[in-house]
C-alpha cells in the first residue's frame, strides 16, 4: 500500500511553481496535535523530509504555534483541524495545507490523536517488545505509528468494558508477499490491529470516536486477543461505551448462481465481514427459479427495512427488483435499498455502477453504507399490459437466443456457458426480423442529464409535469413551453449528436454502408395522414421475404388515450387496453423494420465481469441519465457479429457500420410472428408474443455502496 507520505512528496513536487528541484523552498502547513509535537500527527521530521525527498535537508527551523480553541484541553483529543503548525524549511514559497483539504484526498481533519501501544503478534511478539507510538485518526485515515488504515477499510472495532485494549478490524487490499507487484492484482484480506490505550477512558474514548465510522462490538475481543490478555477487573470508568445495534437485513441467495459456489462464497468470504460490522441477517435460500420474487413479493417488509442483500447473479436481483415492484405497496418496496454481492456469472450491474467485482469488497461496501440510486427500465407487453423491470438490460436476436441455449449449459460450464453458447449459436446463426421505432431523446436532454445525476427522479417529474410523467423520463426542470419547441425542432430532423455518432464516425459508417444499410435505416417522417392503413401495409411488407428493401415504416400504433382516475392514462392499441405505457409525441418516434442481429437497450454501460477491463456495450450510459440507450445490429453475418464482440472489448463497437446507436426515451419492439420469441431482461429469458415497450420509469432504485477509489 503506498504510503500517503509519498502521495504528499508527489504532490508537492507537482505543485512547485518554480519548477526547482530543489525542494527546500517549501512550507509545509501540518496539522497540530496538542501536544505540539509534530510525530503526533504522523508526519513527524521524518515524514517530512520524506515527503520532500531524500535530498532535502533536515528541516532547520520550526515554529509551533498551541491550539487552545474553542476550551480544547483534552491531552489526546482534538478537534481544530484548521489549526495549524508552520514549519518553515527556508524562506517558503508554497503552502501544503496537508490537514484541512477535505478535496485533497490525503489525511482529511483530523479527529483524535494520541498515544497508543500496537500489539504485535506472532513470532514478532517475542522478538520486538511493544513500543507506544503516537497516534491519530483524521475523517479520512487512521494512522499509528507509521502505518495506516484508510476508513472506508475498516469495517468494526471490538473492545472489552474496562479494558484499556480495543482491536480494529479492517480489509485492506493487500498484495501477496511472495507475489511480485508487478504481477497479480491486490486483494482484500482481513487485518486486525490490536493496540492498547495508555488508560481505560482513553481506550474507550478512542472507541467512541472510531463508532461514528464503523460498528463498535463491546465485549467481543477475539478470543486471540484476550488469551494473555490483562483484561483487568470490570471496573466503572466516566466514559461509557456507545455502540448501536446494527441494521437488519434479508439475504436472498442463489446457490445455482455462477459456479455453483455461491453459498460457499457467501459463508466463507461475506457472512463474517457482514456480522462483524453487526448486521442483523436472515438468510434464505432460492430453491427455484422465480423464489426469490415471490419472496419479495410476499414477505414483511419490516423485517428487511434496513436493505436486502441478493447473491448471485444479475439474475436474482432482477427477481427481487420485480418482486417488490408487484406488490400493492410498491411505492415504499421500492425504497428499500438494495445490496448485491457478486457470486453470478456476469455480475454486469455491480461492476459497472459501483466498480466492484470480487466479493469482499462488496461486503465492505455494503457494510460501509451509502446508496447509489440508479434508473430502472419498464418492458411492458402490450397484450397483457404486463410489465417486468430491469436494471441493465433488455435485449432481442442473438443476445436472447444464446440466453437460452445456455440455460442448458448452467451446471457443466458455469460462467462460461455464454461462451460455449455463443460459439453454438454462431455456427447456426438466426435471423431476427423485428420492427422498431424509438422516440429517440432530446438534445436538452442528453446535455443535462450529468447536472441532474443527483436528484431524484421522482422530484423532478413533478417539477416538470405532463411530459415527463407521460413518457417516464427526466426532464429538466428549467424547460418551459418555448424550450419544448426546441425539442420538436431537434428531434423532427434528427442530429448526428442525437444518435450519439459523433461525425467523423457517423461519415464513416454512412461511407461504408452503401445502398443495403441505407434500406435498414430508414428514418420516417411525422406522416399523419391515415395511419392506420399506412400501419398495416408495413408491416405486410416489413416481414416480407425482401425485409431489407427501403422502406419507410410509420407508427406503429394507433393509440387513443383516456384519462383515468387515478391520474393516469390508458391507451387502446389495436383494440387492447393498455396502461401506463404511451407512445406519446407520435410525430417524434422513429421507425426501423428489417433482418438485426440485435436489438439491445442498455441502462447503463453494462460491462462484463468476465471481459476485459475496457468491455463496454454502451460506452456513453449512464446508470442514472434517464434514457434508454438503444444499439441496433443489423444482420451482416458471422464474421462481422465476430468483429463486433472483438470491438467491444474495447468499447469501440459503435463506429462500425453496420451498428446504429441511439439514446431514446422509449422503444417499441416488435418480431415478426415467426421470428424467434425470446427477450432477454437482466439475464431473465422472458418470451415475446407480441410487441413490447421499454422505456425509462419515473423513479429509481437505490444500491447499497459506494462507488470504489480506484
Ligand atoms: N435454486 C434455484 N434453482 C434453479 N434456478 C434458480 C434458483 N434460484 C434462482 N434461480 C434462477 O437462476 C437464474 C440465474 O441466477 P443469477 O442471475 O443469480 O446467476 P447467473 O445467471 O449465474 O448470473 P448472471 O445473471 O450475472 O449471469 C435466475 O434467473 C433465477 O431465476
Amino acid at each position: 500500500m503506498r504510503a500517503p507520505w509519498a502521495k504528499l512528496g508527489a504532490l508537492s513536487r507537482k505543485i512547485n511553481p518554480l519548477g526547482t528541484s530543489n525542494q527546500n523552498q517549501f512550507v509545509v502547513d501540518i496539522a497540530r496535535n496538542n501536544n505540539g509535537d509534530l510525530n503526533g500527527n504522523g508526519l513527524g521530521a521524518h515524514s517530512v523530509s520524506a515527503a520532500l525527498g531524500e535530498t532535502s535537508p533536515r528541516p532547520t527551523e520550526w515554529s509551533f504555534r498551541r491550539c487552545g480553541q474553542n476550551g480544547c484541553r483534552s491531552t489526546n483529543h482534538c478537534e481544530s483541524a484548521g489549526t495549524n503548525i508552520s514549519a518553515s524549511l527556508k524562506n517558503g514559497d508554497v503552502r501544503i495545507d496537508v490537514g484541512g483539504d477535505e478535496g485533497s484526498d490525503l489525511l482529511g481533519e483530523i479527529v483524535m490523536t494520541g498515544n497508543l501501544t500496537p500489539q504485535s503478534t506472532g513470532l514478532s511478539s517475542k522478538l520486538t517488545p511493544p513500543v507506544e507510538v503516537s497516534a491519530r485518526l483524521t475523517t479520512k485515515t487512521f494512522f499509528w505509528g507509521l502505518r495506516h488504515l484508510h476508513l472506508d477499510d475498516i469495517v468494526a472495532v471490538s473492545c472489552h468494558d474496562g479494558s484499556e485494549r480495543f482491536t480494529i478490524h479492517s480489509y485492506p487490499l493487500m498484495r501477496t508477499r511472495w507475489v511480485p507487484s508487478s504481477f497479480g492484482k491486490p486483494r482484500r484480506r482481513r487485518k486486525d490491529v490490536h493496540l492498547i490505550a495508555p488508560s481505560q477512558e482513553e481506550a474507550a474514548n478512542w472507541v467512541n470516536v472510531f463508532g461514528n465510522y464503523c460498528h463498535v462490538n463491546v465485549n467481543k475481543l477475539p478470543l486471540k486477543e484476550q488469551k494473555g490478555a490483562s483484561v483487568k477487573e470490570k471496573v466503572v470508568v466516566d466514559v461509557a461505551i456507545k455502540s448501536k445495534p446494527g441494521p437488519v437485513m434479508l439475504v436472498v441467495l442463489n446457490p445455482r448462481s455462477g459456479r455453483g459456489k455461491a453459498s460457499k462464497v457467501f459463508r466463507t468470504r461475506v457472512q463474517p465481514i457482514l456480522e462483524l460490522a453487526g448486521l442483523t441477517l436472515t438468510v434464505v435460500e432460492t430453491t427455484h427459479a422465480r423464489h426469490a420474487q415471490q419472496l419479495a413479493a410476499s414477505i414483511n417488509l419490516s423485517t428487511c427495512a434496513d436493505g436486502i442483500i441478493c447473491v448471485g447473479g444479475d439474475g436474482i436481483l432482477n427477481e427481487v427488483l420485480n418482486g417488490l415492484l408487484s406488490r400493492d405497496d410498491s411505492e415504499f418496496a421500492r425504497t428499500i435499498p438494495l445490496g448485491i454481492i457478486p457470486a453470478g456469472s456476469d455480475n454486469s450491474l455491480v461492476w459497472t455502477v459501483f466498480g466492484i467485482r470480487d466479493p469482499t469488497t462488496a461486503a465492505v461496501a455494503i457494510v460501509k453504507g451509502g446508496t447509489i440510486s440508479t434508473d430502472v427500465i419498464g418492458v411492458e407487453w402490450h397484450k397483457t399490459g404486463a410489465v417486468h423491470y430491469g436494471l441493465t438490460v433488455a435485449y432481442y436476436g442473438f443476445m436472447s437466443d444464446v440466453l437460452e441455449l445456455s440455460g442448458r449449459y448452467q451446471r457443466r460450464f458455469g460462467p462460461l456457458r455464454y461462451f460455449v453458447a455463443g460459439a453454438l449459436r454462431l455456427l447456426c446463426l438466426s435471423h431476427y426480423q423485428c420492427e422498431v421505432h424509438y422516440l429517440p431523446a432530446p438534445l436538452e436532454l442528453e446535455s443535462v442529464h450529468v447536472d441532474h445525476a443527483a436528484d431524484s427522479v421522482d422530484t423532478l417529474a413533478q417539477e416538470t409535469g405532463s411530459l415527463s410523467a407521460c413518457s417516464g423520463v427526466v426532464v429538466p426542470p428549467r424547460l418551459n413551453g418555448d424550450s419544448l419547441t426546441g425539442i420538436v425542432e431537434a428531434n423532427t430532423e434528427p442530429s448526428d449528436y442525437i444518435r450519439g455518432l459523433d461525425g467523423k464516425a457517423r461519415s464513416i459508417s454512412l461511407g461504408r454502408m452503401g445502398p443495403c444499410a441505407e434500406d435498414a435505416v430508414t428514418v420516417a417522417s411525422a406522416t399523419p395522414v391515415s395511419r392506420a392503413r399506412t400501419r398495416s401495409k408495413t408491416r405486410s411488407r416489413s416481414f416480407g421475404l425482401n425485409a431489407m428493401a427501403p422502406e419507410s415504416v410509420s407508427r406503429p400504433v394507433q393509440i387513443s388515450r383516456r384519462g383515468s382516475t387515478d391520474g393516469s392514462l390508458d391507451n387502446e392499441v389495436d383494440g387492447t387496453k393498455t396502461r401506463g405505457w404511451l407512445l406519446d409525441e407520435e410525430d417524434k418516434w422513429e421507425s426501423r423494420s428489417g433482418t438485426y442481429l440485435g436489438i439491445i437497450m442498455c441502462n447503463h454501460e453494462c460491462k462484463t465481469v468476465q471481459c476485459m477491463k475496457t468491455q463496454s456495450l454502451a460506452p456513453r450510459a449512464e446508470h442514472d441519465d434517464g434514457l434508454v440507450h438503444l444499439l441496433l445490429v443489423r444482420d451482416v453475418g458471422r464474421l462481422q457479429l465476430i468483429r463486433f464482440f472483438l470491438l467491444m472489448q474495447f468499447g469501440r463497437h459503435l463506429s462500425l457500420p453496420f451498428v446504429e446507436y441511439t439514446k431514446a426515451r422509449a422503444v417499441w419492439l416488435k418480431p415478426a410472428p415467426r421470428a424467434h420469441q425470446g427477450c432477454g431482461i437482466d439475464g431473465e429469458l422472458l418470451t415475446l408474443d407480441g410487441p413490447i415497450t421499454t422505456r425509462m420509469q419515473p423513479f429509481q432504485c437505490h444500491l447499497i455502496g459506494k462507488q470504489q477509489r480506484t
